[in-house]
């Protein structure tokens, strides 16, 4: 698991690294400085091409200066430097960097406040303006100077934050700041990289070591954590010898209705092939045959209108309400019985939770434990508007808390929100998946782990990775558009093996 800071916990971090490694700021710069230029070489490794870098006063400015200076040893040789001297303190580092720049060849420009910017013919421009230090919205000579790069055809390399972005807090709806291609950013990955509001700023970012102190990273305690493959690796069981279909567990899977079935069939998928030891579908009756036929491991217990269903509830170990099911008086008073006589934690997604959000007193016999997986939307609808995803992530935290639930937060970084206050972030998945129906799969894997044993958290952190992992597997060898979510539940078992090897 990987923690994710703040700004100000990365000022903390940072300092201590220099205090107790110990590093001089400067060397520290040097350091980061090197990263990005080893990345960078990488990516851009024509020596001919022109590349302008602009640097503000503080350490970003800094570190730009120190890049120029290392690109420039690499041979590359159309550099130019712009100092964008628009406030009126520099950083000590800026200055010994500005020192070591102004030694070699590399042509230097000042642009003053108020000043009218040069034309800009570079392809690439690095942007070291400002970075982890911004501390109000562009305005001003910056917001010009951002607004001017941007309107250029070139491709933007930034350096740790694109200038302008928040590295954590709330992205209001006009903010300016630059459109970087890629972000070479340093030690880990931003809280708000993770979040919608990036894709205007961030088409791809790249976090380089620069030996930030782990441990002290770690005692920081964030609320932020990043998952990683060896967390999901230390989770997930094989499965054992002398085992039987009553060792993993049976699920119930309460969805469906005549025209959204299919719902209930990936979900019911997602159940199954991720290891349940049995599933059983609670459908109309109207989708018994297409149950039969689309996967004939599933049992069925058919609905019938508004008569309630002939419920086993110590049969099951997880029960998982909502995909396909409608909002209507039948499927309230079947959420409100289900609620109210299972007595374990249950999954709910879709319109379980639509119906959670009409209905705030079934709130009230919602079992500690329960996992809610809302989209967006879903999310709006259960907790009211959100301007931002920052504040999405807010809501979840404090609601997990209130209410001693886990709210999986779907996006493309799906986001879990812990009883115990902790907001993880998965990192697998890809646009490949973003189609109707992989909802439903993840809630029925989900189930499938809860029946199998895991707790609900391991279920949640481990269902999402696996999840997208599937997706990743399949979409990203073949350069897939689309991956549909039948297709995904049956990648299930390979993607869970792989973790268990
Ligand atoms: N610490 C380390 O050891 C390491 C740090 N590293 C690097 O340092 C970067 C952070 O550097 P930093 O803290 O100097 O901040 P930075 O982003 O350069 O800007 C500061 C200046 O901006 C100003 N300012 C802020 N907002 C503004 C606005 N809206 N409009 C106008 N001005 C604004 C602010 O002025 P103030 O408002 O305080 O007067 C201040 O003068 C980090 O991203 C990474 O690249 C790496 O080298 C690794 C080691
Ligand atoms: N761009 C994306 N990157 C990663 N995962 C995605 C992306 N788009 C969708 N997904 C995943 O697909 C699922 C979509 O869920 P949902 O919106 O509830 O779909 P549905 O209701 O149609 O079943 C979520 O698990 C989400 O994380
Ligand atoms: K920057």
């Amino acid at each position: 698991m990987l923690p994710l800071l703040t700004s100000a916990q990365i000022r903390e971090a940072d300092a201590f690294t220099i205090a107790s490694e110990p590093v001089a700021s400067i060397d520290l710069m040097e350091r980061a400085a090197r990263a990005f230029v080893g990345w960078f070489i990488n990516h851009f490794p024509d020596r001919n091409e022109e590349v302008s870098i602009y640097c503000g006063m503080g350490n970003n400015g800094g570190d730009g200066l120190a890049i120029a200076r290392m690109l420039h040893e690499h041979g590359y040789s159309h550099l130019k430097l712009i100092i964008a001297r628009y406030n009126d303190k520099s950083s000590a580092d800026f200055i010994i960097n500005l020192q070591r720049i102004q030694a070699t060849a590399v042509p230097v420009v000042q642009l003053n406040k108020g000043e009218d910017f040069s034309p800009e013919s570079s392809t690439i421009i690095i942007d070291a303006l400002l970075g982890s230090g911004l501390n109000k919205a562009l305005d001003g000579d910056f917001k010009r100077l951002v607004e001017h790069l941007n309107n250029l055809s070139s491709t933007v390399v930034a350096v740790d934050i694109p200038t302008g972005f928040f590295a954590d807090g709330e992205i209001h709806q006009n903010t300016v700041a630059i459109r970087a291609e890629l972000v070479i950013t340093f030690q880990q990955a931003k809280i708000n990289f993770l979040l919608p509001e990036a894709a205007e700023f961030i088409r791809c970012w790249q976090a380089v070591n620069i030996g930030i102190s782990e441990s002290f990273t770690r005692s920081l305690n964030s609320p932020y954590q990043f998952i990683e493959e060896q967390d999901i690796k230390r989770v997930v069981k094989p499965r054992g010898r002398f085992s039987n279909k009553g060792t993993y567990g049976h699920s119930l899977i309460i969805a469906g209705a005549a025209k959204t079935m299919g719902a209930a069939l990936l979900c019911a998928a997602g159940c199954v092939y991720a290891g349940s030891g049995l599933t059983t579908a609670c459908i109309p009756l109207s989708g018994l045959t297409a149950l039969n036929s689309y996967l004939p491991e599933i049992m069925a217990l058919t609905r019938d209108g508004d008569i309630l269903p002939d419920i086993d509830w110590a049969r099951y170990k997880a029960i998982a309400i909502g995909p396909g099911l409608g909002t209507g008086a039948d499927a309230c008073e079947l959420l409100a019985f289900v609620l109210s006589n299972f007595g374990k934690p249950l999954v709910i997604d879709a319109d379980g939770i639509n119906l959670l959000a009409n209905r705030y007193e079934l709130w009230e016999s919602l079992t500690e434990g329960s996992i809610l997986t809302p989209h967006m939307k879903e999310f709006d609808r259960l907790f009211g508007d959100h301007h931002n995803w920052w504040a999405r992530l807010q809501t979840a935290r404090q609601q997990a808390i209130k209410r001693k639930i886990y709210i999986v937060l779907k996006n493309d970084y799906t986001i879990t929100a812990t009883p115990q206050g902790k907001l993880y972030f998965n990192s697998t998945g890809n646009a490949a998946m973003a189609t109707g129906g992989m909802g439903d799969v993840l809630t029925g894997l989900l189930t499938s782990l809860i029946a199998q044993g895991y707790t609900a958290e391991e279920a949640c952190l481990a269902g999402i990775y696996i999840h997208g992992k599937a997706g990743d597997e399949l979409a990203l060898p073949n350069r897939m558009n689309v991956v549909l979510p039948g297709r995904l539940a049956q990648q299930l078992p390979l993607t869970m093996a792989k973790l268990m090897a």
